[in-house]
């Protein structure tokens, strides 16, 4: 079994960070933390946490990365929501079982060192959907 914790982030596609960052921190006050590059899926990433969640800024390092892709095909934007779940392994087990459409049907690693897998949009009534754990 496992449990569907919280909204972790919403992830933002942008194609200048930086330049995204100024928004939430000089505009909303908000305060950014430090960036993060993911090799694994081409992105630069900045979190800036928003009460019990946070926004998640990604920038893509290749032009053939998901998130330019994404932005090459819908422009900037929302790209996923990533819930936090207490177990991502018996998560993904559970949906698996469930026929749910996977795109990691294994953990990978994520930003901060996080357990992450992404479920296809497909089976979610459109929205790519992360799962992560946080140790
Ligand atoms: C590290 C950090 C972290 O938090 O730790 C991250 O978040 S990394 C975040 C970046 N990494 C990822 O996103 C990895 C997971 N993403 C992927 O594997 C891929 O982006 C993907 C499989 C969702 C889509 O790949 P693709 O663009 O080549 O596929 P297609 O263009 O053919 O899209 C297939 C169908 O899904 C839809 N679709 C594609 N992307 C999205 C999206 N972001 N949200 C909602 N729907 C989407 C398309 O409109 C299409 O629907 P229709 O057929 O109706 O037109
Ligand atoms: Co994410």
């Amino acid at each position: 079994m496992f449990k569907t914790l919280k909204v972790d982030h919403i992830g933002i596609a942008v194609k200048d960070l930086e330049q995204a960052k100024k928004f939430y921190t000089e505009v909303l006050g908000m305060t950014a933390m430090g960036e993060e590059v993911v090799e694994q899926q081409k992105v630069k990433v900045c979190f800036i946490p928003c009460g019990d969640s946070e926004v998640e800024l990604l920038e893509s390092t290749s032009p053939d990365g998901p998130i330019a892709k994404f932005i090459e095909k819908n422009g900037e934007g929302i790209q996923h929501m990533a819930l936090r779940v207490d177990n991502i392994e018996a998560a993904l087990a559970d949906l698996k079982a469930k026929g749910v459409r996977l795109i990691d049907e294994k953990p990978r690693y994520g930003a901060g060192g996080a357990s992450i897998a992404f479920v296809h949009p497909k089976a979610t009534g459109g929205i790519l959907l992360e799962l992560s754990e946080r140790k």
